[in-house]
């Protein structure tokens, strides 16, 4: 154990827990006995999750408003994790439309911090009290963008970078009793198309997964003890072919598929 809660039950930070997979990651993880840290912007979606989730699971949660595309938030929130924390769950990020060269640069920037520099800081502050208890969880929320290479640019190479992050560290990890895992969704119905302004009617619905789909597949794997997590049979499919053919095969047939242009 690392530092329970005022309670006595594990604590889960969740990153990002206002809506989508958060929220999915969020609530899953109270029905399972854990307590709150609940950290995104918006204060009054974060005090409703919260107030549900006492009533539905008995759960306690802190709520942590915070925008970690800024080092003031990442700092509050790197002081809670390094704290102690018993499940990490790294999710909040976000995606852009446009095209890379004509994009503002502070918005770029800024999805460079949320989903990476924030990922990598709270990642190491949550470590150390993990490894000298020798038990803990860290979920990383990448994507197929991360493992496949043809759609867009910057928010793929986000989720290259917390991939290969991820992966390195299980190494290092090994035998010390704490687990770590890329989670690689593909498309999910959230908020994140609309939010990024993603044109997405060309997508036919087999690809879509769901909130509940992603979760149970990121715990199922965790306790298979899988690093990489790649939820769903037409997804598994998908990354296993493109790690068989030509590079530029698996380029060009990425970008058909989830349309490389338009996205950052
Ligand atoms: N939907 C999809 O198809 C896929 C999504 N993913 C990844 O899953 C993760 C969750 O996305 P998803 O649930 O789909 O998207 P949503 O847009 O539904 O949720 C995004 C969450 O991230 C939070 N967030 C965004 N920016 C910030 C910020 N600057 N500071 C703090 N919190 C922030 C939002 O909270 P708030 O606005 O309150 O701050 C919200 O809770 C992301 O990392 C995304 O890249 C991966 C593969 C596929
Ligand atoms: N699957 C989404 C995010 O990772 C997308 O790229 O549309």
């Amino acid at each position: 154990m690392t530092r329970p809660s005022r309670s006595g039950k594990p604590v889960a930070l969740v990153t990002g827990p206002t809506s989508g997979i958060g929220d999915g990651f969020a609530r899953r993880l109270a029905s399972r006995g854990h307590d709150l840290v609940l950290v995104a912007r918006d204060e009054d979606r974060l005090q409703a999750l919260a107030a549900e989730l006492k009533d539905r699971h008995g759960a306690d949660s802190e709520v942590l408003v915070a925008d970690l595309a800024t080092a003031d938030g990442r700092d509050a929130t790197v002081e809670r994790a390094a704290a102690g924390v018993d499940f990490l769950v790294n999710n909040a990020g976000f995606g852009t439309s446009g095209e890379f060269w004509s994009a503002d640069p502070a918005l770029l920037q800024s999805q460079l911090d949320v989903n990476v520099t924030a990922v990598v800081q709270l990642t190491r502050a949550a470590l150390p009290s993990m490894v000298k208890a020798a038990s803990g969880t860290i979920v990383n929320v990448a994507s197929v963008a991360g493992l496949l290479s043809g759609r867009g640019s910057t928010y793929s190479a986000s989720k290259a970078y917390v991939v290969s992050l991820t992966e390195g560290l299980s190494g290092g990890l090994a035998g010390t009793g704490v687990r770590i895992q890329a989670l690689c969704p593909g498309f999910v119905r959230t908020e994140f198309h609309q939010r990024a302004g993603i044109e997405m009617s060309s997508i036919p619905s087999f690809m879509y997964l769901s909130v509940d789909q992603v979760v149970d597949a990121s715990l199922a794997d965790l306790d298979k003890g899988r690093v990489l997590s790649v939820p769903g049979l037409q997804y598994k499919a998908l990354t296993t072919a493109s790690r068989l053919i030509p590079r530029s095969l698996a380029r060009r047939s990425a970008s058909s598929v989830g349309s490389a242009r338009g996205r950052t």
